[in-house]
């Protein structure tokens, strides 16, 4: 297991065999600090999760699972209904924390319904805590698996010597390990393509400048930062060649939920007539969901009032912290999963490509 056919530098959650513990690299500290914690604490994680030490649509889906595996273990009673119980809520927890990135919902379902299943059979605590552990694993590897192979596909789409522009960070640290857009960069890199990327620093909790450009200057990719308000100018004097973003949720008829902005910069590349493209594995995808469902998370204020926890403006003045935007699917050049390259019409295409 785990024979990767390109380096993993960067993982931004993983399993502790020692302890049975899932750890994480808070992803608040960097680029200053790298910091590892580690817990079989649900509660624990569910607070990582919402303060954004863990974050990223398909990373908050893995520790989820992760942390659920974990919990398993610490788990006293041998009492299969109370062990019931006692998983479940756990589960409840961590569904809680950050209502728009789909893929924590699917990695929970995909526990609750093993949980469900060993239960159903009649099985002792620790044979469904064994198959809760192989559950976690199976999600954190297909997880780093999907980016492997939609980078690969992606990179097709990436001419060389072009420039990408991208926003936020769909990267390793938005993913057990590869990312998403960033995966497509890192394998157009491995496979000798020369590329340059634009990464927004993403206010207001500053993805872009934080951990994008620290995985790309870690990849030795040449990285060039600008503020958000910069994208449109940039695209418009025709500094990028193509645009990748990552998504969070993608509803069924290809409406694409990504970080705040990110309709901005499909509105500017549309005008353009530059690609823009959107990388995302298919546990992304939420086929039951059409754009009344989704839910758009709105985080405190103070966020936007302060900039690295020191406010910028009056602490009392109103603010507005909407923590993503949708971006509509005719903006949209294509959806690069780990399933093949998805084009519209994504009403037709996506449930097509899905139960392939
Ligand atoms: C691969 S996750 C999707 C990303 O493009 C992006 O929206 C993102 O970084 C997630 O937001 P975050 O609020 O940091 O959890």
């Amino acid at each position: 297991m785990n024979n990767y056919p390109y380096p993993i530098k960067i993982r931004a959650v993983w399993w502790r065999e020692e302890d049975k513990s899932i750890c994480w690299i808070n992803t608040k500290e960097l680029p200053f600090k790298e910091e590892i914690i580690c817990s079989s604490d649900p509660g624990r994680v569910a607070k990582a999760i919402i303060e954004m030490e863990i974050r990223g649509a398909p990373a908050i889906g893995v520790a989820a699972a992760l942390a659920i595996a974990s919990y398993a273990y610490k788990v006293k009673t041998r009492d299969i209904d109370s062990f019931y119980r006692e998983v479940d809520s756990a589960i409840n927890i961590l569904w809680n924390t950050r209502p728009t990135a789909h893929n924590l919902f699917w990695a929970l379902r995909r526990m609750r319904r093993k949980l469900h299943e060993a239960v159903e059979k009649g099985v002792s605590v620790d044979e469904v805590v064994e198959i809760l552990e192989n559950e976690a694993k199976n999600i954190m590897d297909e997880d780093i698996r999907a980016n492997i192979k939609l980078g690969e596909y992606g990179a097709e789409l990436v001419p060389d010597n072009s420039t990408i522009l991208t926003h936020c960070n769909a990267g390793a640290l938005a993913t057990a390990a590869f990312g998403t857009a960033e995966g497509i960069m890192r394998a157009a890199w491995y496979k000798g393509k020369k590329i340059k990327v634009i990464a927004t620093e993403t206010r207001p909790v500053l993805q872009g400048a934080r951990l994008t450009v620290w995985e790309l200057v870690k990849e030795g990719i040449p990285v060039t930062l600008i503020t958000d308000n910069m994208a449109g100018y940039v695209i418009r004097k025709g500094l990028v060649d193509l645009v990748i973003v990552g998504a969070d949720r993608i509803t069924s008829e290809g409406y694409v939920v990504n970080k705040i902005g990110t309709y901005m910069i499909a509105l500017a590349a549309k005008r353009k007539g530059i690609p823009f493209y959107v990388a995302a594995p298919t546990s992304t995808i939420d086929l039951e969901s059409t754009i009344n469902d989704i839910v758009i998370e709105e985080r405190n204020p103070d966020e936007v009032r302060k900039v690295l926890e020191k406010y910028i403006t009056l602490p009392d003045v109103s603010a507005l912290n909407y923590a993503f935007d949708i971006t509509d699917p005719d903006l949209v050049t294509a959806i690069i999963t780990e399933k093949g390259v998805i084009k519209p019409p994504y009403n037709e295409n996506l449930p097509k490509i899905l139960k392939k």
